[in-house]
């Protein structure tokens, strides 16, 4: 299996359904967030499921740590791969999460977010945190190891440090995928595939640069190849 998770940012059932029909389930797992499973619901889950991927529910749970817990394990209990929630949510919420698919025996990876790929230095001012992305990516997921998930969404350019800090086995999430010469679009702490692979991510998010480009299919297999060379 690749690292490469594909985001199904389309906003219907049919749309996500006819791109993932043209994915190979043994070199991708794919993503479902916030904008077609609200548009789509759970039905979703199980068609991608019919199709033989591995689904990444990325709804980024936040909320009072019973209800983040039952939210865990409601898409834990659709058999989905992975789910997660936003580390800020603190210790509680991230420990009763944990402890819900465990006392449900559920094996769902459950990773929590530290800063969206999306956010660089003034973002985080704005909303009171004078620290560098980097500071409070390492804050938030030394958290979450403590707390007993499995890994974090961070950028690549955090990936080597969390390795370091947190071991190789710790997951590191990364969307902010871009090849050489894309768009970064709203994406802003951005790295190449291999660049990304090399620092130490485990998984690579890529949306846009795929599932917009002429043939995604073909889109997929380039990186792939791209990473096998590296
Ligand atoms: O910090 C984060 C957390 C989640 N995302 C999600 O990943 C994809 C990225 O899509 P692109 O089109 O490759 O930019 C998207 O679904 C985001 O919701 C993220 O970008 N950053």
């Amino acid at each position: 299996m690749s690292p490469v998770i594909v985001a199904l940012d389309f906003p219907s059932c049919s749309e996500a359904l006819a791109l993932a029909e043209q994915l190979d389930p043994t070199l991708c797992r794919v993503k479902v967030g916030k904008e077609l499973f609200t548009r789509s619901g759970p039905q979703i889950l199980k068609d991608l499921h019919r199709l033989g991927l591995d689904v990444f529910l990325d709804l980024k749970f936040h909320d009072i740590p019973n209800t983040c817990a039952q939210a865990v394990l409601a898409a834990a209990d659709q058999g989905v791969w992975m789910v997660n929630v936003h580390a800020s949510g603190g210790r509680r919420m991230m420990e009763a999460a944990r402890e819900r698919l465990q006392q449900h025996r559920l094996n769902t990876r459950l990773i929590a977010v530290t800063v969206l790929t999306s956010m660089e230095q003034a973002d985080l001012a704005e909303v009171g945190l004078d620290i560098p992305p980097q500071e409070q990516v390492k804050r938030l997921a030394m958290l979450t190891q403590e707390c007993g998930l499995d890994g974090v969404v961070c950028s690549a350019q955090e990936a080597s440090m969390l390795t370091d800090l947190l071991g190789a086995e710790f997951l590191k999430v990364t969307p902010g995928i871009r090849p050489a010469q894309s768009v970064a679009d709203d994406q802003r702490r951005v790295m190449t595939p291999t660049m990304a692979m090399t620092a130490g991510s485990t998984h690579l998010v890529m949306g846009r640069p795929i599932t917009r480009a002429d043939n995604p299919q073909q889109a997929l297999e380039q990186v792939i190849a791209e990473l096998q060379v590296a």
